[in-house]
């Protein structure tokens, strides 16, 4: 909210020795240097906001403005310095047309920035009076800040106001241009005290601000959404006890006007510009949407893998708010939702947008930090190689692997055959060799045939049957496995039958020396 500080009284009663300060003793600092250190104090103890503080200074003479911070430093009389008009804008707002505004960084600037005034002041003598106490000076500090990142501002300015002596012509026994200064002084304060009684009256809708420039000036500080203090200035003189009634009764008129302050905040105008110009792209979006004239070609590579960039930023963007915006595209909206869809199943995009062609090259993507390759996704490959490159490596390397365990299988099949058939004629031969022998003998080479060579048992290669269903490591390990197990069966063509034959004449051998011991 804005603020305004007034020193109201007759001349000589300490308007400005209160609101500037007296200039001999650091303790004698008016309200001026006290506010300003008491500001750049505050906002060094909040590093989080950025503040900003600029200052301008105006004198108020006859009911013309001058700008007493003009930094050519050439006035020699008041007429020298920049005048001050009122420009009112459509809504009402009164702007200060010449009046500079000075960025103060420190406190320091900020009293250098007094100092030049105050110097203006003097040296720009009014015509009729050397000490300057003629006209109104009104000191404002603008102050504006924002938390950093935000885009809410918070504005603020605060008139320090040193008013011409409130005294009455009458008293005075002047005439000629110090009474038209008299005149002048008494009209404006006049109608400050209009204004003020106004603002005290509730019923009243009208607030007569434009009466004279300072009213005009203080208009945004005086009522309405500010807080206003007025120092009122009395002499402790006998002779002048009128002036300091009649200042008492206006500090009486000025304690009735009751003000609700709020918070002046409102949005950085860029902040607004950026955000007017996304309402004005989304409408444009909406527009282009519900027209018909809708894009129906192909969305380029580019596209696509844009897309799918601004997808994967808006998968991994941790704020709930984040909006995925594609434009007013029908394909690509498609498209998104296509890739979500997939990538809620926990799936990268499936092979072809709806308006895609099936021969459409697809770019490489990534979502969510996932890769994933297959024939299903022509997104990327773990290899980095070109889908269709790693594609018929990947089939070569199942049609190798295909074959491998078909000659492992046949292989396998034939082993089989081979130790089946040993098996029979291991039989055959046993039954040979027992027929002029015992019975007992019999039982026992039957005993060993089927304990002792176990292995050639024909359950012992029954899960032989089922080797196709086997990994190609398993049927490597069965393959050596049955190459022993066959190494017992007997064949006169190949060394796994010989073996056999010889283990069973030395069967038939420790048999027949048995018989003969029996
Ligand atoms: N509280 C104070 N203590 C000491 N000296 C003061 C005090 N108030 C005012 N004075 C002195 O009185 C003199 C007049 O004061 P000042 O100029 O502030 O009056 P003024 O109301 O501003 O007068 P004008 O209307 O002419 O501008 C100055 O010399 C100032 O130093």
């Amino acid at each position: 909210y804005n603020g305004t500080i007034f020193a109201y009284g007759q001349t000589g009663s300490g308007k400005t020795f209160t609101i500037t300060g007296g200039a001999e003793r650091y303790i004698d600092r008016g309200i001026i240097p006290r506010t300003l250190s008491y500001i750049f104090e505050e906002n060094s103890k909040c590093p989080d906001y950025v503040s900003t503080t600029h200052i301008s200074y105006l004198e108020i003479y006859n009911d013309s403005g001058y700008d007493l911070l003009d930094p050519k430093h050439e006035a020699t009389k008041l007429e020298d310095l920049p005048k001050v008009s009122l420009m009112e804008d459509n809504d009402g707002n009164m702007h200060l047309k010449n009046l500079s505004l000075h960025p103060a960084s420190s406190e320091e600037e900020a009293l250098n920035l007094l100092f030049l005034g105050d110097t203006n002041r003097m040296i720009a003598e009014t015509p009729m009076n050397q000490a300057s106490t003629r006209s109104h000076c009104i000191f404002t500090i603008h102050v504006s800040r924002r938390e950093a990142g935000s885009a809410t501002m918070k504005r603020a300015k605060l008139h320090l106001v040193d008013l011409a002596g409130s005294e009455r012509i009458g008293k005075t026994g002047v005439g000629g241009n110090l009474l038209t200064e008299a005149k002048y002084i008494n009209l404006s304060l006049h109608y400050l005290e209009q204004v003020i009684v106004a603002l005290s009256e509730k019923t009243r809708q009208h607030i007569p601000y434009r009466n004279s420039m300072m009213t005009s000036v203080l208009r945004d500080s005086l009522g309405g959404n500010c807080m206003t203090s007025m120092i009122a200035t009395c002499s402790a003189e006998k002779k002048n006890i009128d002036e300091s009634i009649s200042t008492c009764r206006f500090a009486q008129r000025v304690a009735r006007i009751k003000n609700d302050a709020f918070l002046n905040e409102e949005l950085d105008p860029k902040v607004m510009i950026a955000r007017l110009k996304g309402e004005i792209q989304e409408l444009k979006n909406q527009l282009s949407l519900t027209s018909e004239d809708q894009r129906t070609d192909i969305l380029s590579a580019e596209d696509l893998e844009r897309l799918n960039e601004e997808i994967q930023q808006f998968i991994e963007d941790p704020d709930p708010e984040a909006v995925l915006n594609v434009g007013a595209d029908m394909r690509k909206i498609n498209e998104a939702f296509r890739i979500l869809k997939n990538f809620a199943k926990g799936k990268v995009p499936a092979k072809r947008s709806a308006s895609a062609p099936e021969n459409q090259q697809r770019p490489q993507t990534k979502i969510g930090g996932q890769e994933e390759a297959g024939t299903d996704s022509y997104l990327t490959t773990h290899s980095g190689l070109p889908r269709d490159e790693e594609i018929k490596k990947l089939q070569g390397l199942i049609l190798q692997r295909d074959n491998e365990i078909n000659i492992l299988v046949n292989m396998l099949k034939k082993e089989k055959k081979r130790a089946q058939d040993a098996v029979s004629q291991v039989q055959q031969a046993a039954h040979l060799h027992k027929r002029p022998h015992s019975r007992s003998h019999s039982r026992s080479a039957d005993h060993k045939l089927t304990n002792g060579n176990s292995s050639l048992s024909e359950s012992s290669l029954g899960p032989l049957n089922s080797q196709s269903d086997l990994s190609v490591r398993d049927i490597s390990r069965n393959r050596s496995l049955s190459t022993q197990r066959s190494s017992a069966g007997h064949s006169s063509n190949d060394r796994y039958s010989s073996r056999l034959q010889t283990d069973s004449e030395e069967d038939l051998r420790r048999n027949q020396a048995e018989v003969k011991e029996y």
